[in-house]
């Protein structure tokens, strides 16, 4: 018997969106703006297998806890880059995110960096992470007069600051500007524009509608390229040989002519990689964890009190950021909830049957849906509840495994992993410790999508407590 591929079956097995239209696929009800939040809707009604048809492309999107056990086993499955991520090689050519599995550079770069998400390697980042915090409460300090500040704007500061500092010894002076910097402006414009962009410019018709956007886009891939190119000059023009960073391994592995140094372009490409990847997500996981702690009183003073037992008033040393387990439980629950990169894609690597329910050939692929597979039936009665002690370790053991997915899965899992739970338990502490947090009571979470998630117009007020 033939094994029927995904992309090639009758797909009656598969549910849809119930009014498709010829060519166009499934766009009623469309929202081009939110549409992770459009396949969470869809998948409520179709279940944790279902596929959207959008202008002749089709996605297929998986969130059951059995399928995604299986999309993990790497004996059958591997990343595959999924439009709106393969569009992203505008911006990050062949670089650790958007590189294709059989590119050499991934291994190479892999290889290369591997020493620079350590755990010593995070015992470095550590001083400088504790500095930008200390910018923030002196920023925030300055705006504790009941002047709400916009927690996404400057947790983005803070995490654009931490990695252009940790990674390449470059500041952005972000907390010195009243705008966010340029930087920060093209990248938001050039993530928007791949999301907004990548189904309509599959027909001739939509490249013609985007041609304005494209241009722009164009202006803000440039203005990217010269930052990243700055931050290398900057680096050369300070001798041969800088601080032990990201910067610093690529550029050695090149003047000692290591086998894997990895050419000019590619470095251009992964500096640009890591100061996206790197404070993007990051920045989304800390403002959706104070949006969830203000809105939980008893969650709020639980933390406080952990943060004030275990560093009291002193400066915390590394090994104390790992003993806020409570704080950790805060931001492992608010990344169940929104994991802020939210998809991620998976193909087959042979030919497979998915659950023992759906063939698939190799080259096949469907989409993650994480916030999906984060509210399934194995996550209890109420997975919309906010609860941390979903990850008390008795919980997590009562668990399946591969059902908690914010950074992905594998071989081409996040590789900042550790640097991210770092920054931003320290980033909470630093926080709670020293203000009491005020949402505005008014506010309705509203997210904003540009492949990852962000929540827009949230605010808090402060006070020194
Ligand atoms: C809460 C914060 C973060 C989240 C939720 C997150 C999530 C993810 C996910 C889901 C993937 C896999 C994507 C895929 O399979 O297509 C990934 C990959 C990656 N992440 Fe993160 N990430 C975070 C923070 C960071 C940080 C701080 C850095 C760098 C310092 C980073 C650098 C990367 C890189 C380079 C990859 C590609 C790895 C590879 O394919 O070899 N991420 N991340």
């Amino acid at each position: 018997m033939s094994v029927e591929s995904l992309r090639e079956r009758d797909t009656a097995a598969i549910p849809h969106p119930r009014w498709r239209l010829p060519v166009l696929g499934d766009v009623l009800g469309i929202n081009i703006r939110t549409p992770l939040q459009n396949s969470m809707e869809i998948g409520k009604t179709l279940g944790p297998i279902f596929e959207r048809d959008v202008l002749g492309n089709r996605f297929v999107f998986a969130s059951g806890a059995d399928m995604v056990a299986e999309l993990s086993d790497e004996s059958r499955f591997a990343k595959h880059l999924a439009p709106g991520v393969a569009s992203l090689r505008e911006l990050g050519g062949d670089g650790l995110f958007t590189a294709y599995n059989h590119e050499p550079n991934w291994s190479k770069a892999h290889n290369l960096l591997a020493p620079a998400f350590t755990k010593s390697a995070m015992r470095s980042y550590h001083r400088t992470m504790l500095d930008v915090a200390g910018e923030l409460t002196e920023y925030w300090d300055r705006r504790t007069d009941g002047t709400p500040v916009d927690v996404s704007s400057d947790m983005t500061k803070l995490t654009l600051e931490t990695i252009g500092r940790t990674g390449f010894s470059y500041s952005f002076d972000s907390f010195e500007r009243s705008r966010p910097h340029p930087f920060v402006q093209a990248m938001v414009g050039a993530l928007s524009h791949s999301q907004r962009t990548t189904f309509v410019k599959t027909s001739a018709l939509g490249r013609l509608l985007t041609r304005r956007a494209d241009r722009r886009n164009a202006r803000n891939l440039e203005y990217l390229a010269e930052v990243v190119d700055e931050v290398i000059r900057a680096r050369r023009g300070s001798g041969d040989t800088g601080p032990e960073d990201l910067l610093e391994l690529m550029l050695r592995a090149a003047r000692e002519d290591h086998p894997d140094k990895i050419d000019e372009l590619n470095i251009r490409h992964q500096v640009v990689t890591f100061l996206v990847a790197g404070h993007e997500t990051t920045s989304g996981a800390l403002s959706f964890a104070l949006y969830y702690l203000s809105r939980h009183p008893e969650v709020l003073a639980k933390a406080r009190a952990e943060v004030d037992e275990v560093w009291g008033q002193e400066t915390p040393e590394f090994e104390q950021i790992a003993k806020l387990r409570y704080v950790r439980r805060v931001l492992d629950e608010s990344l169940r909830l929104w994991p802020t990169a939210p998809a991620y894609g998976r193909e087959a690597t042979v030919d497979t049957t998915l659950v023992g329910k759906y063939p698939m050939k190799v080259g096949d692929w469907v989409l993650v849906l994480i916030p999906a597979l984060h509210r399934d039936p194995v996550w209890g009665d109420d997975p919309e509840a906010f609860d941390p002690d979903n990850f008390l370790p008795e919980r997590i053991r009562s668990r399946p495994a591969h059902v908690y997915k914010p950074f992905g899965t594998g071989e081409r899992a996040c590789i900042g992993r550790q640097f991210a739970v770092h920054e931003a338990v320290l980033v909470l502490g630093t926080i709670l410790r020293r203000y009491d947090i005020v949402g505005d009571p008014d506010y309705q979470l509203k997210i904003a999508e540009r492949l990852t998630l962000m929540p827009e117009g949230f605010t808090l007020q402060l006070r020194c407590r």
